[in-house]
């Protein structure tokens, strides 16, 4: 891990319309954004942003319906310029960069994955894979053999020849993930990229990810509006309201420990054994680690799936990771984090 965030957003205002003295003065005096549309018509859709994503994370930016969340990963590859602030992305700082600066700093670096994005109709599924290297100009060999390996990697190499409308909407999905997957680059940015599927194939999909990105650690910057998306495949989530980001925390620091009350009414109705996993409550593997417990579970397993352990008698996990065990979870532990309400700022650890 390197000592700084692979991207770091530093006091990142994004407002659409003028951005004059009464608006800098009303952002200055906290004023909200509904009060700042109406005295002035200008949106503020994110305001003083702060977050630093790792390298290798799945970072996740959630929140409601307008709260800023396109803006924000748009504003990361300079969709939208920043009205404030600055936006570092692999130590250079991109709302400097020149247009040409820009094009080639994201071939190299940045991928995006859309909710909807087009399909070309008569292409095949290997050519519409092939698509972005296409636009970038590389030779139709080198393209089609990325193209294929990408296909591969989201289990898609079967149906290379097949036409769009003979996949599922799941497995067209996919496709738009193996053309983002074929640039090689380090990091994803996914804007609703699950939202459009019917809830099975999303759970699917959003497995599957995970799965791919234990092998790939690309750095992911993941939006939704769903906290269930969110907790499940996030290492760490933003949530967002109004343009202010209101929390960065891991799922479990979300959920147990809310900054605030809007957090708080989030999170509050969700059942906690179908989101939080086991890896969130487990305690690592110390030190002073004696032997592993008789009984295991996948560190990625939901907490109601110890349950059945639990019933037998068992009062002690281990938590396993690619074969190894990496922590223990134990009975009282589980209890206690699903007995308890959680309390904002309150010291719940
Ligand atoms: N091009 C634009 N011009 C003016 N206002 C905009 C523009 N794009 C976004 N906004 C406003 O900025 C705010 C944030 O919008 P944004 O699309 O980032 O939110 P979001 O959280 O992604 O919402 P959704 O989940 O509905 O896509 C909203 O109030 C929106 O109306």
């Amino acid at each position: 891990m390197r000592d700084v965030g692979i991207i770091e957003i530093k006091d990142v205002t994004k407002v659409f319309g003028d951005y004059t003295k009464e608006v800098q003065d009303l952002l200055h005096s906290n004023e909200s954004k509904d009060e700042i549309f109406k005295k002035t018509g200008a949106t503020v859709a994110v305001k003083s942003a702060n977050m630093t994503v790792e390298q290798g994370e799945v970072f996740v930016v959630m929140g409601l319906s307008g709260s800023g969340k396109s803006t924000l990963i748009r504003l990361i590859n300079r969709l939208i310029d920043p009205t404030d602030g600055n936006l570092i992305v692999k130590d250079k700082n991109v709302s400097k960069l020149s247009a040409e600066e820009l094009r080639e700093f994201r071939r190299v670096n940045l991928s995006m994955v859309f909710q909807k994005f087009a399909l070309f109709p008569f292409k095949n599924i290997l050519e519409n894979a092939a698509f972005g290297l296409e636009v970038r100009k590389i030779p139709k060999k080198e393209r089609l053999e990325k193209a294929e390996n990408a296909l591969r990697l989201v289990g898609l190499d079967n149906y290379k020849t097949q036409y769009p409308d003979q996949l599922s909407g799941g497995m067209q999905q996919r496709v738009g993930l193996a053309r983002a997957l074929a640039n090689e680059t380090d990091i994803l940015l996914m804007d609703e990229a699950f939202s459009a599927l019917d809830p099975l194939i999303r759970k699917e999909m959003q497995h599957e990810l995970l799965q791919l990105q234990k092998k790939m650690k690309k750095t992911i910057v993941f939006i939704t509006h769903d906290l269930d998306e969110a907790l499940s495949i996030g290492d760490r989530i933003a949530l967002m309201k109004d343009g202010a980001i209101a929390q960065v925390g891991r799922p479990e620091e979300i959920v147990r420990k809310p900054a605030d009350d809007y957090v708080k009414s989030f999170v509050k109705d969700i059942d906690r054994s179908k989101v939080l996993k086991v890896k969130h409550i487990m305690t690592p593997r110390g030190n002073d680690w004696i032997s592993d417990p008789k009984h295991t579970i996948d560190s990625e397993a939901l907490l109601y799936k110890t349950f059945d352990a639990f019933k037998e008698g068992v009062k002690e996990l281990g938590v396993e990771e690619n074969g190894e065990t990496i922590g223990v979870v134990e009975f009282d532990k589980v209890f206690e984090v699903l007995a308890q309400g959680s309390e904002v700022n309150g010291d719940v650890g």
